[in-house]
């Protein structure tokens, strides 16, 4: 079933807290950091999934991050392990978990990402926990459940899936990946396809350009995991979460960095939630 991706279809489902809500109730993310040179993309997306409504987002980082990362982290809590055991059990009480951005084209990503998919968490995969699996894509399609999702831009997606944007196009291609991934596949770019294993598709047609910049794909996967965390279908977190991020990107428009996209969301989420202003 294929949908366009307007704000009609699916603002209806976004989350909102309740009078008798508390922070783990309304949803609780985990974002998986790299070492201690690679800590601002974790950062991005657990600012995002703060921002988009999670209750609570910790940020699990390797230990040599872990005195780097507290003076940038406020309201995001942290947590250090040493091994993919110790994530797996700080990754358990989660609803979403986010692994990827800056995590390192290194074997300990896959086997964090292994650790993760043996807990009941969601997980958003994107970035280099894709990029990792170039060779061997049917091991991470193996750790996949159907709520987890994949985060591509083309070139990652070409790694995971070559051939297929050549021959299929943009919409037959992530159709079909989400098929073989059994998960959600977001084709990233301009025109941002979502597709589930079931069928489902939605083209987010109104891609601003201003994302053309380093951490934009990490605020997104934030998003997405954000939304996930409270309880959204994977499939209607995704398309909103594009769709919110584009419109962030829209508003603030020139000079836009990815350290914007967090705090341009709540005027987005407000027009979204009390139906005014230009949504
Ligand atoms: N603030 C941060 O700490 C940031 C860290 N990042 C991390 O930095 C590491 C390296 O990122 P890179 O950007 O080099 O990795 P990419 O995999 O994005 O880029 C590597 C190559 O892929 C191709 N490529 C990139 N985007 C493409 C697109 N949209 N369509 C087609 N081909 C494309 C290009 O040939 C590029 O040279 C990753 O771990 C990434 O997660 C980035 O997410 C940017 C921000
Ligand atoms: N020209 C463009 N028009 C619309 N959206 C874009 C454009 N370029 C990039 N984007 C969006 O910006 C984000 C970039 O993600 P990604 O390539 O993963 O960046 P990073 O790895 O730096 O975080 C995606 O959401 C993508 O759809």
């Amino acid at each position: 079933m294929k949908f366009g991706n307007s704000p009609s279809e699916w603002r209806h489902l976004l989350p909102r807290p309740g009078p008798d809500s508390h922070k783990h109730v309304r949803g609780r993310l985990g974002v998986v950091s790299g070492g201690a040179l690679s800590t601002g993309a974790a950062r991005l997306s657990a600012r995002a999934g703060l921002r988009v409504g999670a209750g609570l987002v910790k940020v699990f980082c390797p230990p040599d991050a872990a005195p780097v990362l507290p003076p940038s982290l406020e309201a995001v809590m942290l947590a250090s392990f040493a091994t993919p055991e110790q994530l797996q059990a700080l990754a358990d009480p989660m609803d979403a978990v986010v692994i990827g951005p800056a995590a390192g084209l290194v074997e300990s990503t896959a086997l964090n990402l292994a650790a993760l998919a043996r807990t009941g968490a969601a997980l958003v995969v994107d970035a280099d926990a894709l990029t990792l699996f170039r060779d061997r894509p049917e091991q991470l399609f193996a750790w996949l459940d159907r709520d987890d999702v994949l985060t591509p831009h083309e070139g990652e997606f070409e790694r995971l899936f070559p051939g297929l944007l050549a021959a299929e196009g943009r919409e037959g291609a992530a159709q079909e990946a989400a098929r073989l991934a059994g998960a959600i596949v977001v084709l990233k770019g301009a025109a941002t396809v979502i597709a589930a294993p079931d069928g489902r598709l939605a083209v987010n047609g109104d891609g601003s350009p201003w994302l053309a910049t380093a951490g934009s794909g990490d605020v997104l996967a934030g998003m997405i995991g954000g939304l996930i965390a409270q309880h959204m279908d994977s499939f209607d977190a995704a398309r909103a979460a594009v769709w919110i991020h584009s419109e962030a990107a829209r508003r603030f428009g020139p000079g836009l960095i990815s350290e914007d996209l967090p705090q341009g969301l709540p005027a987005v989420l407000a027009d979204l939630l009390n139906g005014s202003g230009s949504v």
